[in-house]
């Protein structure tokens, strides 16, 4: 059974809907510093979750030897600056209305490891565009969402009600939602985790 290094419930749920059982195993890495590190090494915001991936794939390894590790980060780009998900209600508001009207990406990657080595990885970078949505609309959107949307990177749940902030989309929906399934998939059957 895959190890996933990933405190993110949509991801389990993206996985064990696919039939992929999987152990959940959070790890704790400085993801603001690894950012900031990043950052001064220039790399792109791509590159950087690729990066974070490496490194929460990394941390979980000692504790799971023999075991195939599912490690992901997605970050937020809109005109080349990174959101990170938000502290609270009222920050994810001002998330949205800075979103409101625009297209951003989602720079989402994953990793398989396994005795500490990177067997494969995988990015995508879904856009969306939100439509301008009234501020009516936004405060019932906050208020049906609520704290669910902390754990969003986006402040939006593609799977339910966020789609109704969006004019258009290009990606799929569970790359959106933080786990590009496909790709993983065949790397799983690749590694023999998975029967072809
Ligand atoms: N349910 C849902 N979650 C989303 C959506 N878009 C982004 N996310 C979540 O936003 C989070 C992005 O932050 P990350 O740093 O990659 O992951 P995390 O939540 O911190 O969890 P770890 O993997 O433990 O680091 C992930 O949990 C994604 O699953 C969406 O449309 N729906």
């Amino acid at each position: 059974m895959p190890v996933l290094a990933s405190g993110s419930t949509i991801r389990r749920q993206l996985l064990n809907a696919a039939g992929v059982t999987v152990t959940v195993s959070p790890v704790d890495v400085d993801e603001d510093t690894l950012r900031q590190q990043a950052e001064q090494k220039g790399l792109s915001l791509q590159e950087t979750a690729l990066a974070l991936a490496h490194a929460k794939a990394e941390a979980a390894s000692p504790q799971h030897t023999g075991r195939f590790i599912i490690a992901a980060d997605q970050i937020l780009g809109l005109d080349g600056q990174a959101f990170a998900k938000p502290a609270d209600l009222t920050e994810a508001r001002t998330h949205l209305l800075t979103l409101r009207g625009r297209t951003h990406t989602l720079h989402t990657a994953v990793t398989l490891w396994r005795d500490g080595q990177a067997l494969w990885s995988h990015s995508s970078s879904p856009t969306l565009t939100m439509r301008s949505f009234s501020d009516d609309f936004l405060t019932q959107y906050l208020q049906q969402e609520g704290t669910a949307l902390l754990a969003c990177v986006g402040c939006y749940r593609i799977e339910g009600l966020g789609m109704q902030l969006f004019e258009s989309i290009s990606g799929s929906s569970d790359a959106i939602a933080g786990l590009p399934l496909l790709p993983l998939l065949a790397a799983l059957r690749q590694q023999g985790a998975l029967t072809a």
